[in-house]
């Protein structure tokens, strides 16, 4: 898959993603605002418009016991999970299966009214990356979504307008092995994670709706995909 027509913008997009992910909220610039908080999580996100249409970047960061990055990723990208998880998933469609860790998706998500049906064509790439600071401790393992062309399925034909995103859902594990030297448990693991979007709505919503839309989706989602994850794993053994 190294030679795939997509290798070298999907090496690019990681890359700017992860390095994006990484920045610390109070490095991201001015104008970030926090919109939701919930026990662990923080959901920030600066209002930004283009061409009149709000495509406000959001950041959330979060810490669940129990589980690991590798798990939070093998999750959030196998296609067999997702209708589990993702409530506002009307169809999915794997186009294309590039590698074991590349395929493209094709999702229409459920209308919001008074917005119109949105759909979404992206690539998705799950990678485990080097622990840079701590070279002892676990990978970090991440996820990132980026909309792409696909030529069977052009743009705004049918009924769905299709939107734009990036994606990126960076996770870091940390253990704190027990004092005893006994095995590790579940109780010895949790999981920081980073999660980067930008939507571009593609055609005309109100400004104001998509926001209300996305204040109230988006921390439901991270805490229903972040329960998930949990329920998953709870009586499996740890992945790391
Ligand atoms: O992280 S992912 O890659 C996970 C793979 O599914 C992803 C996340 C979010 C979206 C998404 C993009 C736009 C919209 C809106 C924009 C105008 C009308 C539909 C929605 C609807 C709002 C609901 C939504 C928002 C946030 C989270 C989940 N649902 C969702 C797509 C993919």
């Amino acid at each position: 898959a190294c030679q795939h027509r997509l290798w070298s913008e999907i090496e690019s997009v990681v890359k700017q993603q992860v390095a994006w992910a990484r920045t610390g909220i109070g490095e991201c610039g001015v104008g970030w605002q926090l919109f939701a908080e919930d026990g662990e999580m923080r959901m920030y996100r600066r209002e930004e418009e283009v061409d009149g249409m709000a495509v406000d970047p959001l950041k959330a960061v979060h810490t669940v016991p129990g589980i690991t990055g590798h798990e939070v990723c093998h999750y959030f990208f196998g296609p067999q999970y997702r209708y589990d998880w993702e409530t506002t998933l009307e169809q999915m469609t794997v186009l294309e299966t590039i590698s074991e860790d590349t395929l493209v998706f094709l999702q229409t998500h459920k209308r919001i009214w008074p917005a119109s049906q949105r759909d979404v064509l992206f690539w998705s790439h799950m990678r485990k990356l080097p622990n840079e600071s701590d070279r002892d401790g676990p990978d970090l393992w991440t996820v990132v979504n980026n909309s792409t062309h696909h030529p069977d399925y052009p743009p705004n034909v049918g009924k769905c307008v299709r939107i734009y995103l990036k994606v990126c859902l960076l996770c870091q594990t940390r253990v704190d092995p027990p004092k005893d030297g006994a095995p590790l448990t579940r109780d010895n693991i949790s999981c920081k994670i980073t999660y980067c979007s930008v939507v571009n709505p593609g055609g005309w919503a109100p400004a104001s709706v998509l926001r209300a839309v996305y204040k109230r989706e988006y921390p439901k989602f991270l805490k229903r995909f972040t329960a998930y994850v949990v329920n998953q794993t709870k009586n499996k053994p740890i992945m790391f």
